[in-house]
């Protein structure tokens, strides 16, 4: 047993200015949930916190650009969020948001009890400002060049290219993201958290102390101290936060990542009264699930901010992960390249299971991983229906058919029924401490072993053939295989609550507790069970390939809201503009030409007279849905000789970003061979 009372889990906050994505899940709330989960199955003392990030700067901008109040713009995307959380059964014992009263007043007490004992450097120093909306530039409100990769588009405080922490003076030919202006420096006065002082602390606490955390996370730590740690300016010239609960301090508010981990305490304090036995009491351990770009505020700054205030508990551990990507690429909100939770959930309805299991297989736990449809579908085919969707099957419709559904007495066991339940306990002591290291891949790898396990059993010992010859002895394996079933309700509880909440239907059996994992008498003889149904269903291609079209139009769409019009060419003389004849006409017919891809033979009524044009357009348009359209076409082009096709003129073509080709023609109909100028 651990030297700890209580647990406290909590989720990195996710920001609301977008709806939650699969890289999200993987990185923080999947795993997240499967601890809390096996915890609560221990009966252990756990709450499990959540809630959205509700302040910052992004959100403000976001709010401009949309026209709309930034309080619009979080009550939106906190409501897709916490909906899309509960139906996904992310198991949250509270689900809050930092806009919320309860936080305000944490969050400002807070700041107010360091700001009295002296914790805080107060400094004026010179930022930047934008005379013309007459408005300090914080963080994202100011873009530049990265001093330290070249990176253009650059922000006040990272570089999203290089991923160095800035601040916005280090930017070079610094612009206002509101006017687009170069601001000014002025003097302005904020609060600082001298990070260099915590630095010997944060040295023995984490270097000495927690050589056990994972190596992504120790190295990124040690990181951070070894190159010196600064004074953190923990309050900003912005309107959109918790206000700096300070005289002189109007028009200021709490820099957002001083705020948002104290939405942990918040939201505790929303769900409990008992709230401190939780944050206070040495008893309790702290846990921490973010993503890699989150280390630095939970294992240094955050704690620092916790030690100062001095009451409070720090994290016995931060399992942070490391990223997940889509077929290749960097998942984004504003590129809009993302799997989004609620999306999955309409298209996919009833495979919440699915995804948990693709994104604990393939977690990025150590490393940066890819997901992809493809696996996905490997996945959902090879492991969940094939093994244990199989196994659990055939164990129950045998038991259907055999004895009317009636669990079967276990007769005389022979060696492989004793080793293969012997097997279960220790599966169960694996997945237990591969679980209390965090490391979920793992134990979920163990624990589908319990379903390969069955598998295996029951094709060696054939109770499908023995059944002629010996009855007896089938009664003793199906009983063998209904416990091991009755096990993996248990065993994979944690991973793929839905459907094992349906296993259990079909067993017609409670749930039971993790100390029940490894028992062999978890059905009685002579227990009901029920007609099973199918837990996993096939994925079929067409499905995966909606899935990849729908990607590949986002990235159509990104490319053709990236291309930039060219620059315009030289100038040309009005007379020269005159010397070319271009008049509307109607294609009068169209057929392909032969052995090309590209080219249409097209004969046109120009008003002048009847002629064929070859034109290039059969990528984009089929002969039978152009007849009878109107174009403008260049009459006084010299002909010229196509594939054998004498083609009298061109037709006006405009070339969209993605290289299509559309008519340049009249909105309105006009007669034919009338002079476009
Ligand atoms: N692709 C990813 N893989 C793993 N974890 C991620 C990924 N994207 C975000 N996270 C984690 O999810 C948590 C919530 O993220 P947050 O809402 O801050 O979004 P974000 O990092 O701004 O992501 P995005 O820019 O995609 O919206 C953070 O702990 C973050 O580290
Ligand atoms: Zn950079």
């Amino acid at each position: 047993m651990s030297q700890y009372k209580r647990t406290l889990i909590t989720s990195a906050l996710p920001y609301a200015n977008g709806p939650v994505h699969i890289g999200h899940l993987a990185g923080v709330y999947v795993p997240a949930d499967i601890y809390a989960r096996y915890l609560r199955l221990k009966h252990e003392d756990v709450l499990f916190i959540g809630g959205s990030d509700e302040h910052g700067v992004p959100i403000t901008l976001k709010a401009k650009n949309e026209g709309v109040t930034p309080q619009d713009v979080v009550d939106k995307y906190h409501s897709i969020i916490k909906d899309s959380f509960a139906r996904f059964g992310i198991s949250f014992d509270v689900y809050s948001r930092t806009s919320a009263p309860v936080h305000h007043e944490t969050a400002s007490e807070f700041f107010r009890k360091l700001y009295d004992s002296g914790k805080f450097v107060e400094q004026t120093s010179a930022q930047y400002y934008d005379e013309e909306n007459k408005q300090f530039l914080a963080d994202r409100y100011i873009v530049g060049t990265c001093p330290k990769c070249g990176f253009e588009k650059a922000y006040g405080d990272q570089c999203e290219s290089c991923g160095t922490s800035l601040s916005p003076t280090d930017l070079i030919n610094p612009k206002s993201m509101i006017s687009g202006n170069t601001p000014v420096l002025k003097e302005t006065k904020h609060w600082y958290l001298p990070l260099d002082e915590y630095e010997p602390w944060l040295r023995e606490w984490i270097l000495e102390g927690h050589k056990e955390w994972k190596t992504n996370v120790y190295g990124q730590c040690k990181s951070w101290i070894d190159s010196g740690l600064q004074p953190r300016a923990v309050t900003r010239d912005l309107n959109w936060g918790v206000p700096v609960p300070v005289e002189g301090a109007e028009g200021k508010v709490l820099y957002v990542w001083f705020d948002a981990p104290i939405g942990y305490i918040s939201a505790t304090k929303e769900l409990t009264p008992d709230w401190e036995k939780y944050w206070k009491d040495p008893e309790c351990k702290m846990v921490h699930f973010i993503g890699k770009d989150n280390i630095v505020f939970h294992c240094i700054i955050f704690p620092a901010m916790l030690k100062a205030e001095g009451s409070f508990i720090l994290p016995e551990n931060v399992p942070a992960n490391e990223f997940l990507n889509l077929e290749g690429d960097k998942i984004s909100t504003s590129r809009n390249w993302a799997v989004w939770l609620h999306e999955y959930l309409d298209e996919f309805p009833g495979k919440e299971d699915v995804l948990k299991y693709t994104l604990t297989a393939n977690a990025p736990e150590t490393k940066d991983n890819d997901f992809t449809w493809k696996d996905f579908q490997a996945r959902n085919n090879n492991e969940l229906v094939a093994v244990l969707g199989n196994f659990v099957n055939r164990a129950l419709v045998l038991t259907q058919k055999y004895y009317s559904g009636e669990v079967p007495a276990l007769g005389d066991l022979n060696d492989v029924d004793r080793q293969t339940l012997a097997e279960i306990g220790k599966l169960k002591a694996d997945v237990e401490k591969s679980l209390d290291t965090y490391r979920f891949r793992e134990a979920l790898k163990l624990a589908m072993d319990l379903a390969r396990l069955g598998n295996k059993y029951l094709a060696d010992e054939e109770p499908w053939k023995v059944v002629k010859t010996d009855p007896e002895r089938v009664k003793t394996v199906m009983n063998i295989c209904l416990q091991i079933t009755a096990n993996l309700t248990i065993m994979l509880e944690p991973f793929l609550p839905f459907s094992m909440d349906k296993l259990r239907g079909f067993l017609n059996l409670g749930k039971l507790d993790w100390s029940e994992l490894g028992r062999t008498d978890l059905l009685a003889a002579g227990h009901q069970t029920k007609q099973p149904e199918l837990l996993f269903e096939k994925i079929e291609d067409a499905t995966i390939d909606a899935q990849v079209k729908k990607l590949q139009d986002t990235k159509k769409a990104n490319e053709a809201a990236q291309a930039t019009a060219k620059p315009a060419k030289e100038n040309c003389s009005f007379d020269d503009f005159m010397k070319m004849d271009i008049r509307t006409g109607t294609i009068m017919e169209a057929e392909a030409v032969a052995k090309t891809k590209k080219l249409l033979k097209l004969k046109i009524d120009t008003g002048i007279d009847t002629r064929t044009v070859v034109s290039g357009i059969a990528e984009y348009y089929k002969p039978e849905e152009i007849i009878g359209q109107q174009v403008s076409i260049l009459v006084n082009l010299e002909p010229r000789e196509l594939r054998g096709i004498m083609s009298q003129g061109m037709i006006l073509m405009a070339e969209d970003a993605d290289g299509s080709l559309k008519f340049v023609s009249p909105v309105d109909k006009v007669k034919n061979g009338s002079e476009v100028r």
